[in-house]
C-alpha cells in the first residue's frame, strides 16, 4: 500500500522534530501503523530554512494553502501556532476533508468547540496529543485509559518554561530574566513568552484536559489565571521551611456546584512526587473514583518529545481513517451530544466559589497584640489556622527590626471569604506591606 501522505504547516522547533523522528524511526512506525507515513509537502514562511531541514524529495512551499489544496495530502499537521492564520488553515483543511494534527493548545482552548464541531460534521479527525504536556500521552490516558472512571480532579505542572525558571531560581540562584532567556534558547517557551510566565499556556492546557475529564465544552474564558511573575524568592524559602515546594499548577476539580478551573502558583507538600518534578519536565496527577490517584510524568516541551506526541497522532489517524467516524474515539472523550451544558449541571465556578487552603505572609509591626488581632480576624470569618511561622524581616534590618513577617497556613476556606478577610487585614495600620497569598494543594 502507498504511504499515507502528510502535509506539514510550519517547520520550526516541533515541526523539525516531527520530520527527523519520522525519518529515523520510519520502519518501526510503519510496522505499528500498518502503512508508511510520509511527509511529502512542507509549508514555511522561511523556505530556505525549511529546504535545509528536509533535504531532497519533499515539496517545500511558502504558502500553507498550497498544501491544503493538494488532493494527495490526507493529513495536515499544523505547527505554526497562535489563534490567527493557524485557525484559518485548520478550518480550511477540515473543510477540504483533511484530517488534522495540531500541537496548538491556544487554538483548541479558545476555538476548540467550533473546530471539533466542524471536524465531526465533515467526518475528519482533529488530533492534539502534543497540545497538552508535550510528549506525555495524557490525552490518550484521559480519553481512553481512564474511560471507566468518574474523574474527580486533576492537577499538573503543565508548563515546562515556568517549571524550568522556578527550578533554576531555586537550585542555581539564577534571576528570573536569565532563567527565562535559557528556556527560550532551549526551545521551551512560546513565541510570546508572557503566555508561559503569566500562566496563559498552562490555562490553555488545563482547559483542554478539563473538557475531556468532565465532559464539558472547552471554556478558556472561564479559567482563573495567575502566573509566576509576582512570586518572591522569600516565599519560596518560607514554603520550604514549612515542608512545601511552590509550583505553577493547572487544577481542575469536580465539586458539588460545578467545576473549578484555575492556574496559579501553589504550595505542594515536598514529599509528593509532583513536588520533585524539576526543569522543563511536566507531570499530571489525575484522580478517578475507580483507579484512585495516577501520575503521568515526562518531557512537556522541546522538539523531539513534542514530536513523539504528534507522530502518535499520525499513527492513530493512519489506523483509523477508514473506520466509520462513529466508531472513532470522540474528540473530547464524550459523545458530542452528551457534553454537559456550560450553563447547566456543571458550570465552571467563579474563583470566589473555590475552596482551598492558603499560605499568607503579612509584614507587620513587631508589637504586642498584632498576632492576636490577625488570628482574631481570621477566626471571625471562620478561617482556621493550620500552622504559623514568625520570621525577622531580613530586608529591613533583620534581628532587632521593628517589622516582622507572619507566615500563616490556613485550613480550607472559600476564596471569596479569604478575599474579604484579606481586605480587612490589609487595612490594619499594623500591616505594613501588601499581603502575599498563595494557594495550597495537598494533592492526595
Ligand atoms: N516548542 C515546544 O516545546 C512546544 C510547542 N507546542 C506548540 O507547537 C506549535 C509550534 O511551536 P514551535 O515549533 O515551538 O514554534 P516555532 O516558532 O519554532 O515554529 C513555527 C514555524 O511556523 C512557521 N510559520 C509561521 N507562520 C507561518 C505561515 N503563515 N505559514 C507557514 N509557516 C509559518 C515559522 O516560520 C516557524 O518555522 C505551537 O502551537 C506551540 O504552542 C506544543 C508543545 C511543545
Ligand atoms: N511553552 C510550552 C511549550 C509546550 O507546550 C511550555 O513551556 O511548556
Ligand atoms: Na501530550
Amino acid at each position: 500500500m502507498k504511504p499515507i501522505q502528510v502535509g506539514l504547516l510550519g517547520i520550526g522547533t516541533v515541526g523539525s522534530g516531527v520530520f527527523n523522528v519520522l525519518a529515523r524511526n520510519q520502519e518501526e512506525i510503519q510496522r505499528r501503523a500498518g502503512r508508511g507515513i510520509a511527509i511529502t509537502m512542507v509549508a514555511d514562511l522561511d523556505v530556505e530554512r525549511a529546504k535545509n531541514a528536509v533535504g531532497e524529495g519533499v515539496d517545500v512551499v511558502s504558502d500553507a494553502r498550497a498544501v491544503i489544496a493538494n488532493p494527495n495530502i490526507d493529513i495536515v499537521i499544523e505547527l505554526i501556532g497562535g489563534y490567527g492564520i493557524a485557525k484559518q488553515l485548520v478550518m480550511e483543511a477540515i473543510a477540504a476533508g483533511k484530517h488534522v494534527v495540531t500541537a496548538n493548545k491556544a487554538l483548541l482552548a479558545v476555538h476548540g468547540s467550533e473546530i471539533f464541531a466542524a471536524a465531526s460534521a465533515k467526518g475528519v479527525m482533529v488530533a492534539f496529543e502534543a497540545a497538552v504536556a508535550g510528549g506525555i500521552p495524557i490525552i490518550k490516558a484521559l480519553r481512553e485509559g481512564l474511560t471507566a472512571n468518574r474523574i474527580q480532579w486533576l492537577a499538573g505542572i503543565i508548563n515546562g518554561t515556568t517549571n524550568f525558571i522556578l527550578s533554576e531560581m531555586r537550585d542555581k540562584g539564577l534571576d528570573f530574566d536569565a532563567a527565562l532567556k535559557d528556556a527560550q534558547r532551549l526551545g521551551y517557551a512560546e513565541a510570546d513568552p508572557t503566555f508561559d510566565i503569566e500562566g496563559v499556556d498552562a490555562a490553555h492546557k488545563v482547559t483542554i484536559m478539563s473538557a475531556i475529564a468532565f465532559g464539558i465544552p472547552v471554556q478558556f474564558d472561564k479559567a482563573y489565571i495567575e502566573g509566576i511573575t509576582k512570586l518572591a524568592a522569600q516565599d519560596i524559602k518560607y514554603a520550604e521551611q514549612l515542608g512545601y515546594r511552590i509550583k505553577l499548577l493547572g487544577v481542575s476539580k469536580r465539586v458539588d456546584k460545578g467545576i473549578e478551573l484555575r492556574v496559579h502558583p501553589s504550595l505542594v507538600p515536598a514529599k509528593r512526587l509532583i513536588a520533585n518534578v524539576e526543569g522543563a519536565m511536566n507531570a499530571v496527577v489525575v484522580h478517578g473514583d475507580a483507579v484512585g490517584t495516577t501520575l503521568y510524568y515526562g518531557k512537556g516541551a522541546g522538539s523531539e518529545p513534542t514530536a513523539s506526541a504528534v507522530i502518535a497522532d499520525l499513527v492513530d489517524i493512519t489506523r483509523l481513517h477508514t473506520a466509520d467516524p462513529h466508531h472513532r474515539v470522540p474528540h473530547l472523550a464524550f459523545q458530542p451530544g452528551t457534553l454537559q451544558d456550560a450553563m447547566g449541571d456543571l458550570p465552571v465556578l467563579p474563583m470566589d466559589e473555590v475552596v482551598t487552603s492558603y499560605y499568607l505572609r503579612l509584614r507587620v509591626a513587631d508589637q504586642a497584640g498584632v498576632l492576636a488581632r490577625v488570628t482574631g480576624l481570621l477566626a471571625q470569618h471562620g478561617i482556621s489556622v493550620d500552622a504559623m511561622l514568625q520570621r525577622e524581616a531580613e530586608d529591613v534590618g533583620g534581628e532587632g527590626s521593628t517589622q516582622t513577617d507572619l507566615i500563616i497556613l490556613t485550613h480550607d476556606a472559600r476564596e471569596g471569604t479569604v478575599n474579604a478577610v484579606l481586605a480587612e487585614l490589609q487595612a490594619l495600620p499594623t500591616v505594613l506591606a501588601p499581603i502575599v497569598r498563595i494557594r495550597k494543594e495537598e494533592l492526595n
